[in-house]
């Protein structure tokens, strides 16, 4: 795919920090370049000098120059919101949040320190590609590849249904219908709505950027009502990638109509809509939900139980799901980042995904800007509250304190450090890695690491601790890390995804907290 379709593609109904982590082109290679060394010596005579009363401070590593900034008191942080809607109705709870934290709102022209980017295209206004070391947007160039519903649904991944683009795959289409008669099928816009289930012979074959996609029969019923789930994901990093799913709960909707008998003509049968049915509704989740007060999640197991099955097996593949979709597209946006001086971006997701009767899962979509809106339904809030909650502090958004008056700046050494960073002593000390970074087993040994890994990993540690209830799925949690192949794990990652697995990986010998 183009990738000016992709920075622009017309996007979603609901289109409802990090630092900077430079581009490769500016690391050093493991061979220090002529510059960093002539720092690095004048460091070391620097550092000679005060050795005797600040003895920590004979580390000295060539990218800990550049940090000139940390520790300073700063103004208040500002937030922009750009959005077009006047009553910004939708944006409710992301703006409470932010002044809890202690953010000032500024218009998008002015300063700001995050941008909170509701509509699509948002790329076009503000100069994105050479974003401040103190700004943050919450949407990645090129995420248009995984909200794109034509992009994403025509991937052959095992748990998205077959589907065919159209006009392009017209003949594809007719042959699989032909061969598959059971088969039902929906057709799909990039627009999406108003979608329904269609003999073959009522596609429109002649819609440009549609799809037509297998309707998965049999699917999971609570109380008689077919639902869809959608659970909330943020990636933190491309490049290496890192992505985090939302625990604390997850959005389950329900069909207003039950299920059978099965009817093509009604919709509310079998498409979540707006006018959806919410958990406190379903006759059997009402009793867990208002008089035991579990979630929308919990609830849900607590009926599957009830029916003699085993819901643990949903979320394995949930967490599956994401991680190969998103790994999938991570080269189309390394592509489109490319022109870009700083990443400081994050991306909000929600997943929809539905399951079958044997608990089989299939993705739908990804939403970029998810409806946080409560408007319709009033319980909904304090759920979109806790997921920005744990969105912005994961991202370095985090309330201000009455003694800092701003946030301590990412580089602030009481947060991170260097023993905070390093791992694989032995291995570093084995391989001489202070005296030459040659060797692939030194690429994570402090003295190796160019500014921006040292940043790539200080922002992991940051974010590892202060996750609050989003869960890390990439890098892969490591259920037992002796047992942890990683040559295997990391075997057709890219370079980059692959380090930062090794880094993780150390980190979970060290400390089983740090395994997932
Ligand atoms: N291939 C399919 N098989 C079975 N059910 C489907 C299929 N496609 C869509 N549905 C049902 O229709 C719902 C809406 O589909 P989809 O998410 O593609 O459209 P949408 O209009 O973008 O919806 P949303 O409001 O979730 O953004 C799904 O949650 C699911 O319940």
């Amino acid at each position: 795919m183009d990738a000016s379709v992709v920075e622009n593609a017309p996007n979603q109904k609901e289109v409802d920090g990090k630092m900077a982590t430079t581009e490769e082109s500016e690391k050093p290679s493991n061979s220090i370049g002529l510059l960093p060394i002539m720092i690095f010596l004048a460091a070391t005579v620097a550092t000679a000098v005060v050795v005797e009363v600040l003895p920590h401070a004979s580390r000295v590593f060539p990218w800990k120059l550049a940090d000139s900034s940390a520790d300073q008191l700063q103004p208040p942080p500002t937030y922009a919101i750009f959005g077009r809607s006047p009553t910004e109705e939708h944006l409710v709870h992301v703006v409470n949040v932010l002044h809890k934290f202690g953010y000032k709102r500024v218009g998008v022209n002015d300063s700001w320190n995050l941008l909170w980017a509701h509509d699509y295209p948002f790329l076009s206004f503000a100069n994105l590609k050479n974003l401040g070391q103190h700004q943050v947007v919450n949407h990645y160039p090129g995420c248009g590849y995984l909200t794109n519903k034509v992009d994403l649904c025509t991937t052959q991944l095992p748990f998205l249904p077959r589907a065919f683009r159209l006009p392009a795959e017209r003949e594809e289409f007719l042959d699989y219908a032909r061969e598959n008669p059971q088969a039902l099928f929906v057709q799909k816009h990039n627009e999406h709505r108003h979608i329904k289930v269609r003999a073959p012979a009522d596609i429109a074959f002649g819609s440009n950027d549609s799809f037509v996609q297998e309707f998965v029969q049999r699917p999971y019923l609570v109380d008689g009502h077919k639902f869809d789930i959608g659970v909330y994901v943020v990636i933190t990093s491309v490049n290496p990638l890192r992505v985090y799913i939302y625990t604390g709960d997850v959005l389950f909707r329900y069909c207003p109509v039950k299920y059978h008998p099965f009817d093509a003509e009604n919709v509310d049968k079998y498409i979540v809509g707006d006018d959806y049915l919410p958990t406190w509704e379903v006759p059997s989740l009402r009793k867990y939900y208002n008089r035991f007060g579990g979630s929308m999640r919990t609830v849900f197991e607590a009926y599957v139980r009830d029916q003699g099955k085993d819901p643990a097996q949903i979320w394995p593949q949930v967490e599956h799901i994401v991680r190969t979709t998103i790994a999938a597209k991570e080269k189309d946006i390394v592509n489109i980042l490319r022109s870009y001086r700083t990443h400081n971006f994050f991306d909000l997701m929600r997943f929809d995904l539905f399951i079958d009767e044997d608990l089989k899962v299939f993705l739908m979509e990804a939403n970029m800007s998810p409806n946080l809106s409560s408007a319709h339904f009033k319980p909904n809030s304090l759920l979109y509250e806790q997921v920005l909650y744990s969105v912005f502090n994961l991202v370095g958004i985090r309330p201000l304190t009455s003694t800092s008056g701003a946030l301590l700046g990412e580089s602030s050494e009481m947060i991170t450090t260097d023993k905070n960073l390093s791992t694989d002593l032995n291995k570093c000390a084995a391989h001489d890695c202070d005296k030459s970074c040659n060797k692939e087993e030194c690429d994570l040994c402090l003295q190796c690491l160019s500014g921006s890994e040292y940043k790539m990993l200080q922002q992991a540690h940051q974010e590892h601790l202060h996750r609050v209830d989003m869960k890390r799925i990439f890098p892969k949690p490591i259920r037992d890390p002796m047992r942890f192949d990683v040559m295997a794990e990391t075997a057709n990652m890219s370079k980059k995804n692959a380090w930062m697995t090794r880094w993780f990986h150390n980190k979970c010998q060290f400390d089983a907290v740090w395994c997932n």
